[in-house]
């Protein structure tokens, strides 16, 4: 794609500008130093021509993501945003370092640090899926670097209107899953598996797992490439890496890992073997319910977060089966064993915070909620020690994803209208099913069923 020009930065009270930091397919970044408190921040200003007010308000619905989500260490921090007096949106952000995604081609990671950039980056994008929102566009240009050295993932939530913004140039085609190049789904859990594990084999190999070196690898081969699942494999890549990364870039979206979260706990196995340093999955666990504001501390009781936590709650009381071990390596199901989990005081606090935050969102988004279609009815199909669930398409555009939450505990987006409990003969089942439409989830249908002997 032929690099334009950047837009003139605009005037921002309270902001002195410095210089472009980068121009992308939808947005200019520049740098700016704040007055108070004094300190530089990166400030993304969306191109005056993509701007209409479709696009302002998919910009503000998915800064409040951003918002929602950058408590979380593994994202890139957003201090605020606004609308300059010459109408372009911006976006205040922490000054990070590009150089990691800038750079894999000539200096290319070493497993080891590599591992830890994926465990850190795929924790943070495990930790939007359980606020039921994708990214939509991982890759290693949107993995930036912390001042203290920390990886971080930009661009969320902002992925939506990039997608819509650039969708010509298709910047983003070597780390898109083949569903997504057939124009099948806007974004998937498995989709995000397929890019993130791509990102992964990018870092490591200095290449995308489609590219040849020494043949055509533009947009049109890779495209094809991707799609005959004519990938090629590294040298650089361990053995124990490649089998887990082979299951993430699976063809089929059922062949892949079904949870970003299960990867990662294969990912930690790898590091296990390969004599690593584990490195911890910073996502929330069931202690962060406990110190989550309760009902009468202003949350709207009838909130899906708060009905989420009411779940995790009594499934931290034993009441329901547990929610896979994060740290283990065998990626089975077993009982949580807190010490193995080294997620600090702050991780703790931080997520508590995102569900306080989460709360909010979903009181203040309830107003759009009654625009966002509603799953009229699930099937239920009871089956030997599974429950099958269907439902028909309630009127979805292309953006939007079925949020669904498990009696079990788990809580993903998918873009599928079918999903599978397994169980004990007997045991209830249940899920709920709402529509997602621009970072705001719709009323929820619930069914249950009972596995058959
Ligand atoms: N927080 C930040 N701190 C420092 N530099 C940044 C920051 N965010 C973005 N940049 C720089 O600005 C450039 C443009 O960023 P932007 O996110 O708009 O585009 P991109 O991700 O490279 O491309 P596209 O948006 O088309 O996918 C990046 O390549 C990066 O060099």
């Amino acid at each position: 794609m032929a690099r334009r020009l950047p837009s003139a930065p605009p005037v921002l009270p309270g902001f002195s500008h410095l210089h472009v930091l980068g121009t992308g397919g939808y947005a200019d970044v520049f740098l700016y130093e704040q007055a108070l408190p004094r300190r530089p921040v990166a400030v993304k200003v969306l191109l005056a021509e993509l701007v209409d007010e479709d696009v302002r308000r998919s910009f503000r619905s998915e800064v409040n993501l951003m918002g929602r989500l950058s408590a979380h260490p593994g994202i890139l921090t957003v201090h605020s945003a606004s609308v300059a007096s010459d109408g372009r949106p911006y976006l205040v952000m922490e000054l990070a370092n590009p150089e990691l995604g800038e750079r894999f081609r000539s200096e290319p990671l070493q497993p080891e640090a590599a591992l830890r950039v994926a465990i850190r980056i795929g924790a943070a994008v495990e930790t939007a899926h359980r606020a039921g929102v994708l990214h939509r566009d991982i890759k290693p240009a949107n993995i930036l670097s912390t001042a203290f050295g920390h990886p971080v993932l930009s661009d969320f939530g902002i992925a939506g209107l990039q997608h819509d913004a650039t969708e010509a140039a298709g910047v983003s085609v070597p780390w898109a899953a083949p569903e997504v190049l057939r124009g099948e789904t806007g974004g998937t859990v498995a989709t995000e598996v397929w890019s993130l594990a791509a990102t992964i084999f990018s870092l490591i190999a200095g290449r995308s797992p489609a590219e040849q070196p020494g043949r055509a690898n533009d947009h049109a081969a890779l495209t094809e490439r991707i799609l005959a699942h004519d990938l090629l494999p590294s040298r650089a890549i361990p053995a124990p890496l490649r089998r887990v990364l082979d299951k993430g870039l699976a063809a089929k979206p059922s062949d892949r890992y079904a949870r970003v979260e299960d990867m990662l706990v294969d990912l930690q196995a790898v590091q296990r073997e390969l004599g690593f340093e584990e490195t911890p999955i910073e996502v929330e666990i069931d202690a962060w319910a406990a110190e989550a504001p309760a009902p009468d501390a202003g949350v709207d009781e009838d909130s899906d977060a708060l009905r989420l936590r009411q779940r995790r709650s009594r499934r931290s009381a034993g009441i329901t089966g547990s929610r896979v071990d994060i740290s283990q390596s065998t990626g089975r199901r077993e009982p949580q064993k807190p010490k193995r989990f080294a997620i600090g005081l702050g991780i703790a606090v931080a997520s508590a915070v995102v569900l306080g935050i989460v709360a909010i969102a979903a009181i203040a988004l309830s107003s759009v909620s009654s625009q966002i279609p509603l799953v009229a009815e699930i099937a239920v199909a009871p089956d030997s020690g599974r429950v099958s669930f269907t439902w028909e398409d309630p009127g979805l555009v292309d953006t939007d994803t079925y949020h669904v939450r498990t009696s079990t505990g788990d809580a993903l987006i998918q873009g599928g209208r079918e999903f599978t409990l397994t169980g004990e003969p007997g045991e209830e089942l249940c899920i709920e099913v709402a529509v997602n439409r621009d970072g705001a989830t719709g009323e929820a249908t619930e069914a249950c069923g009972e596995p058959l002997p």
